[in-house]
């Protein structure tokens, strides 16, 4: 069985973090495994609450993983701090960890700041260079590239300006466009577009979290990385369309729908 590690923030709601992680993997019929960076008090309403771990417990959580059940992918989330990304980028060096997805949160779509300010640029120099992949969404895009996006030229701009300096690729998530859910792909100094089906669902908590876990599950399971973000956009388009509706607020997608057969 191929297996993957979540290195992100717990969502007491269930909709985003480690927990939508958790349940993408296992939809994917991988073998998830966690290291937890903050514990968050947080619905589907907002996040009212965050609790960091110290650096020193986010690396012990990576040995414990890595010198025992060692991951095919590893997937990273919500990194609050500079302690943390740095130990985080020193653990998966050690580990000489493959396929790497990084999900740049840094805000969440109810306005909480999910990562200090001043650990952005520890994030663009320490952890962005590892990944095998980035999946930042157009806020996030637009805080690496130093420009607004607003159109997908824009897009094209921004990925090519960001990805020019990594060694993987860049993948800017276009949910937050309003007319359509296109994504990019800039690798190699190649572009490709993902064109997706926009689903009139209000409930789309967590599908940043859910698109890179996703991917990480894909690349786990040995394809490359265009049919990995080709079948995650798949999933995510199908959790999406399944129409749950939990809660008050932006709730979350249906990560099982696949294994519930709905
Ligand atoms: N209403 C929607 N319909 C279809 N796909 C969507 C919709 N909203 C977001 N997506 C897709 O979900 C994924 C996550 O995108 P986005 O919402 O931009 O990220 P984030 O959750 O990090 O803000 C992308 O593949 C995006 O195209
Ligand atoms: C613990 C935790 N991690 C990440 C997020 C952000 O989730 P994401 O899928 O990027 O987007 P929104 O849910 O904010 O739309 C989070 N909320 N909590």
């Amino acid at each position: 069985m191929k297996k993957v590690v979540t290195i992100a923030g717990s969502d007491s709601s269930g909709g985003a973090g480690i927990q939508a992680d958790i349940k993408t993997m296992m939809a994917h019929g991988v073998f998830a495994m966690s290291a937890i960076t903050a514990l968050t008090a947080q619905n589907t309403t907002g996040v009212y609450d965050v609790l960091e771990a110290t650096p020193e417990f986010v690396g012990e959580q990576i040995d414990c993983i890595f010198n025992d059940i060692r991951p095919d992918a590893v997937k990273i989330g919500m990194v609050s701090n500079i302690g943390i990304i740095e130990k985080i980028a020193e653990k998966l060096k050690e580990h000489q960890a493959e396929n790497i997805v990084v999900d740049p949160v840094m805000v969440s779509t109810s306005g909480c700041a999910l990562m200090s300010p001043d650990a952005q640029e520890t994030l663009v120099t320490k952890l962005l260079p590892l990944a095998d992949i980035i999946t930042p969404n157009i806020p996030e895009a637009e805080c690496l590239c130093g420009f607004e996006i607003k159109s997908t030229e824009d897009m094209v701009r921004a990925a090519r300006m960001i990805g020019e300096n990594l060694k993987g690729g860049v993948l800017i998530k276009g949910g937050h466009l309003t007319e359509t859910a296109d994504d990019l792909l800039y690798v190699n100094g190649e572009c490709i577009w993902y064109r997706g089906e926009r689903v009139d669902n209000p409930n789309t908590h967590g599908t940043g979290c859910t698109l890179s876990s996703a991917i990480a599950s894909n690349l786990a399971l040995g394809y490359d990385m265009k049919t990995s973000v080709k079948n995650a956009k798949e999933y995510i388009t199908g959790a999406l369309k399944d129409g749950l509706d939990l809660g008050k607020g932006s709730g979350p997608l249906n990560h099982a729908y696949r294994i519930t057969g709905k």
